[in-house]
């Protein structure tokens, strides 16, 4: 059971992860653009194994070339620690 962040914790966490954003529904978001759907699908196939490995999966949208990621924890009811860690986790193989 993941405990929900603060106000405080959320802020704090938004503000280091530059290319995120919360969305309207309170779930952490980034938006990709990849070269094609081969580059797309690969980075996707990489986020799926360690999402598994983490036992943490995303809700995602892909279209083409674009991958758009949503995170958040579903028996905390809004953002944990696990998706800060997995958002990390995800920046961490773009770079
Ligand atoms: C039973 C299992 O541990 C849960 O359903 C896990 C699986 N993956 C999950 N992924 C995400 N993003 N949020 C969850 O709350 C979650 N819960």
């Amino acid at each position: 059971m993941s405990k929900k962040l603060t106000d405080d914790e959320r802020a704090a966490a938004l503000n280091e992860l530059t290319e995120w954003h919360l969305n309207d529904q309170g779930k952490l978001e980034r938006a990709l653009a990849f070269t094609d759907f081969n580059e797309a699908f690969g980075f996707m196939t990489r986020v799926a194994l360690l999402a598994e490995s983490m036992n943490h999966h995303p809700e995602w949208f892909n279209v083409y070339n674009r991958v758009r990621i949503e995170l958040t924890t579903h028996d905390a009811g809004g953002l944990s620690k696990r998706d800060l860690k997995m958002a990390r986790a995800i920046d961490a193989m773009l770079t």
